[in-house]
C-alpha cells in the first residue's frame, strides 16, 4: 500500500494561520524577526499553502503546555475561525506534548518549522536517494513523538504534513518505524557506495568539479541552466532543487568541467535534517571549486552567507578554493554594487546577463587552471615525469637531446599540494622552469 503519487496538492491548498515565537533573551532585532516571519511565510507558500494570517509573539520562555502564551492560543483561534483557516504553523519545533494539546485547543492541524520543510522535501524529492533520505528524515522526527501505542497520521487528512514517499500515511507503531529506519539507512548505504563509485571514476578521468551553493533561492539553478544551457527546476521557491544536478560546462578555453548543482541551505535546519542530506552535499566535499552564490538583493544577504560559511565548514570543505558570486545584481539600486566588491575572491553577477555568465566562465577558469608553463627535466627520471603528471595537464612532452620538454597546465588544486616539490627539484636544478604562458 505505498503512496506513488507525489501531487503538489490536491488542487484544494491548506489555508494556515503562522505563528513565530520570540525569546526576548535571544534579543534578536525587529529586523530580524520579520525576516524569520517572512522566511517561514515563504516556506509555506513554497510548500503549497495559502497564508492567511501571520502573528509574532515576544516572551520571556517557551511554555511548556502551549508552546506559545494561552492568550495567543485564543487569539489564533479567533483569527482561524474568522479565516477559514485549517492549520496552523509554528516557525519552531514542537514536542510531542505541545502538538496534541495545541490541536485539542485550536481543533487545526498543527506543523511545525521542520515538518514544513520536511513535507516541501517530500514534494521536491525526485530520485530514488532523496525519496529515501526524506522518508528516513520524516521517521527520524516522527519517533520521538509518538504518544502511547502509535499513531495515525490519515486522521490528519491527507495534505501538508502527511506527504511522504514511504509508508507515513499508515499506521504505524514504534517497532515497525524502527524497522523501517533501519531499512532506510542500510538502503542509503547502499546508494552511497555507488555513488563514491561513479565518482571515483568521474575523477580519474581528471575532469574538474565546481559545486553551486548557497543559501535557498539564491539563484543556483538559474546559473547552472543558464551557464549550461540546461532545463532544471527552478523557481522562486524555497528549497526548488533538492537532488544534486550535474552538468558540462564548456570554459572559455574549450575544457569541459562539471557542475553541480545543490540543495539550498537555511538558517535553523533542523540537524535530523542536516544529517540526511548529508550524502547530498558530498559532491561539495569532492568538488575542486566550490561557488558560492550570493542573493546579493537580500536584505538578509550577510546572516545568509554566515549559515551558508558555518554548514561549509561542518562539512570539512573550508579550505578549498572558493568564488562568492554575488548574484542578482541586476535588483541593486544604482550604486549599491561597490559594496559587495569589498570581499576577496568574489564576482558580481546577473544570471540574465550574458557578459556576466562569460566574466563568470572566465573566473572559474583562471581560478581552476593555472597557467600554462614549461619545464625541462633530464630524460630518464621516472619520479619527475610522473610529477609532471600530478602537477597538471600536460598538453606535449617532446624529447630535446638528454632532456624532456614538458607543456603542463597547472591544476591549482594539484599544484597547491605539489607545489613543494616541484619548488625543491628546481631549487636543485633537476627541473628547469622555462618559461610561462608558452
Ligand atoms: N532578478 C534576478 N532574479 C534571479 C537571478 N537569478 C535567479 N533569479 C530568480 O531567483 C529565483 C530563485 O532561483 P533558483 O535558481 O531556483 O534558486 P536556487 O538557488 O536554485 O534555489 P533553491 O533550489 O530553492 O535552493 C527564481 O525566481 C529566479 O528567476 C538574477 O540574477 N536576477
Ligand atoms: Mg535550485
Amino acid at each position: 500500500m505505498k503512496q506513488t503519487t507525489h501531487e503538489v496538492t490536491d488542487g484544494n491548498p491548506d489555508k494556515a494561520v503562522v505563528v513565530s515565537l520570540v525569546l526576548k533573551s535571544d534579543r534578536l532585532s525587529e529586523e530580524r524577526v520579520q525576516y524569520s516571519l517572512a522566511e517561514l511565510i515563504s516556506l509555506a507558500e513554497s510548500a503549497g499553502v495559502e497564508v492567511l494570517h501571520s502573528a509574532v509573539q515576544a516572551k520571556d520562555s517557551i511554555d511548556p503546555k502551549w508552546f506559545i502564551g494561552k492568550g495567543k492560543v485564543e487569539e489564533l483561534r479567533d483569527a482561524a475561525e474568522r479565516l477559514g483557516a485549517n492549520t496552523a504553523i509554528f516557525d519552531q519545533e514542537l514536542s510531542g506534548a505541545q502538538v496534541r494539546n495545541l490541536e485539542r485547543a485550536l481543533d487545526l492541524k498543527i506543523i511545525d518549522r521542520t515538518q514544513l520543510i520536511l513535507d516541501i522535501f517530500a514534494q521536491r524529492a525526485k530520485t530514488r536517494e532523496g525519496f529515501l533520505q526524506v522518508e528516513l528524515a520524516q521517521l527520524s522526527y516522527l519517533l520521538p513523538r509518538l504518544s502511547g501505542h502509535g499513531v495515525n497520521l490519515s486522521r490528519l487528512g491527507g495534505g501538508i504534513g502527511t506527504r511522504g514517499p514511504g509508508e507515513t500515511k499508515l499506521e504505524m507503531d514504534r517497532r515497525h518505524i524502527r524497522n523501517r529506519i533501519a531499512e532506510l539507512r542500510h538502503a542509503l548505504l547502499e546508494v552511497k557506495r555507488h555513488r563514491a563509485l561513479h565518482r571515483e571514476r568521474r575523477k580519474k578521468t581528471g575532469v574538474f568539479q565546481a559545486a553551486l551553493v548557497g543559501y535557498t533561492n539564491a539563484g543556483k539553478s538559474t546559473l547552472l541552466n543558464r551557464l549550461t544551457q540546461s532545463d532544471v527546476y527552478a523557481e522562486n521557491q524555497l528549497f526548488a532543487t533538492l537532488d544534486p544536478t550535474s552538468r558540462m560546462l564548456r570554459l572559455p578555453n574549450g575544457q569541459e568541467i562539471v557542475l553541480t548543482d545543490t540543495v539550498g541551505f537555511i538558517q535553523n535546519l533542523p540537524h535530523d535534517l542536516v544529517a540526511a542530506f548529508r550524502a547530498t552535499l558530498e559532491e561539495v566535499c569532492e568538488a575542486d571549486l566550490i561557488l558560492h552564490v550570493v542573493d546579493s538583493a537580500s536584505e538578509m544577504r550577510d546572516q545568509q552567507m554566515h549559515v551558508v560559511d558555518e554548514v561549509l565548514q561542518e562539512l570539512g570543505v573550508q579550505g578549498k578554493p572558493g568564488i562568492a558570486v554575488f548574484n542578482k545584481i541586476d535588483l541593486l539600486p544604482v550604486g549599491h554594487e561597490e559594496l559587495l566588491s569589498a570581499e576577496g575572491d568574489a564576482i558580481q553577477v546577473s544570471a540574465f546577463s550574458e557578459s556576466d555568465l562569460d566574466a563568470l566562465k572566465l573566473a572559474v577558469q583562471e581560478r581552476l587552471m593555472g597557467d600554462t608553463k614549461r619545464f625541462r627535466i633530464p630524460a630518464g627520471r621516472g619520479d619527475l615525469i610522473s610529477l609532471m603528471y600530478r602537477v597538471g595537464d600536460v598538453l606535449e612532452q617532446e624529447v630535446d637531446g638528454e632532456d624532456i620538454r614538458f607543456d603542463v597546465r597547472l591544476k591549482q588544486n594539484e599544484f597547491d599540494k605539489q607545489g613543494y616539490m616541484l619548488q625543491a627539484f628546481m631549487a636543485q636544478e633537476a627541473i628547469q622552469h622555462e618559461g610561462e604562458n608558452v
